[in-house]
């Protein structure tokens, strides 16, 4: 479940709303109780920090945030730790980047702690480690990051609880605008999700894309308003209105969906359109040959987006080069590419098991601006 920070602190005084706190983990002692196992991704570290640095939530720059979650991560965790040890449970703070939800081993590493957490009976709570991020290396949102831990953890539901009731099918201060109760099709919203609260970071966009990564790794999302006496269960058991943004039927593999939806682009390729439109037909993998433009940098390993010449995105893949390596190869296609770079390498760029062909249940990403790309025949 994730926790928006607007729950968390009191929006006047910037202090932890310590009677939130006690429902909360009354009602997480109550899922635990009935067998459900509970992984808590919470916000509030930047907003209980403010005060101490003698910041405003709507003035504060990257740097007074970075020093205010450090200043409010003892306080939003000490405030879990002492309501849990009433409520007779141990809780642990898993801090991640950027870096440890992309990069794989990173990925695996942080699962294994979350796992041995759960095990262990102990509420992991998780959070981005602000202090240390910027903002081109940063997730940004706690909503996408805890889709991400819900796909890590393979789990059945991620409940976002929030300060309003749902998602709203216009902006919610509009006059007739009308709770959404089931969305299948997150793409069908984005267009009416501007905006957040005073304290908030993504608003519903973040919301709608976390939603969109946990459907397609089999999970069910639940948006519902935290403001009340049993905020999770009773949205997990049906008992008030709430958004509920359903899971495909047929999940993406483990290794597809973390390849697939992912938080940042790395860097991207313009494929020639021949080429593009053999895609899973009759071609399953990228040649250094079919390339027409690259946007880096990006290195060996990293997770690229495919676009076809019109900008549409068609595929995502882990590539086998890093951009330098890539033009190299695609701007030589008569030469050995083991002349080229100097190791044996067939001169695959993305290769078939590393490559994920987008399906309708994506929500695709804008290309980037066109002057990023650089042309292979440029020389
Ligand atoms: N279509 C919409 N439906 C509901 N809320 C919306 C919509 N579009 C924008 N919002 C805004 O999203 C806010 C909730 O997101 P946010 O402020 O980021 O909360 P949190 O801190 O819980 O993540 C609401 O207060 C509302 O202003
Ligand atoms: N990591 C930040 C919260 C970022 C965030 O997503 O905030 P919110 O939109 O309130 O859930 C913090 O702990 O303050």
């Amino acid at each position: 479940m994730k926790i928006g920070s607007s729950l968390l602190a009191n929006p006047d005084l910037l202090t932890p709303r310590w009677a939130f706190i006690q429902r909360l983990l009354e009602d997480i002692t109550k899922l635990r109780n009935d067998g459900y196992e509970v992984v808590l991704c919470s916000s509030g570290a930047v907003a209980l920090g403010l005060n101490m640095l003698g910041e405003k939530p709507e003035t504060a720059g990257l740097r007074d945030k970075q020093a205010a979650a450090a200043c409010g991560m003892p306080l939003l965790l000490n405030a879990y730790k002492q309501v849990a040890h009433e409520f007779g449970f141990d809780i642990a703070q898993v801090l991640v980047t950027l870096q440890d939800m992309e990069e794989r081993k990173r990925f695996l590493n942080t699962k294994n702690t979350v796992h041995r957490l759960l095990q262990g009976d102990i509420l992991p709570i998780v959070n981005e480690n602000d202090s240390i991020t910027t903002e081109e290396i940063r997730v940004g949102d706690n909503d996408r990051l805890a889709a991400k831990v819900a796909q890590m953890i393979q789990a059945d539901h991620l409940v976002i609880l929030t300060c309003i009731d749902g998602l709203y099918d216009r902006n919610p201060e509009e006059e007739g605008a009308q709770l959404v109760e089931e969305v299948s099709d997150v793409s069908e919203y984005i267009a009416v999700t501007d905006g957040t609260s005073s304290l908030g970071s993504g608003g519903m966009l973040t919301k709608m894309q976390a939603a969109n990564m946990a459907q397609n790794a089999g999970c069910t999302t639940l948006i519902a308003n935290g403001e009340h006496e049993e905020p999770v269960s009773s949205v997990l058991y049906g008992q008030r209105k709430h958004t509920k943004c359903i899971a495909h039927t047929k999940p993406a593999s483990a290794w597809a969906a973390w390849l697939t939806d992912r938080l940042q682009v790395a860097g991207s390729l313009v494929i020639r359109d021949d080429v593009a439109k053999k895609l899973s037909k009759e071609i399953d993998h990228i040649r250094h040959e079919d390339i027409k433009s690259i946007q880096g940098p990006y290195v060996k390993g990293d997770v690229i987006h495919v676009y076809d010449e019109h900008g549409e995105e068609i595929a995502r893949g882990m590539t086998n080069f890093s951009s330098e390596e890539t033009m190299v190869l695609a701007r030589h296609p008569e030469m050995p590419p083991k002349d080229l770079l100097g190791y044996q390498t067939g001169g695959t760029v993305i290769s078939r098991e590393n490559l994920i062909i987008l399906e309708d249940r994506h929500l695709l990403w804008d290309s980037p601006k066109e002057e990023t790309f650089v042309e292979v025949s440029d020389t």
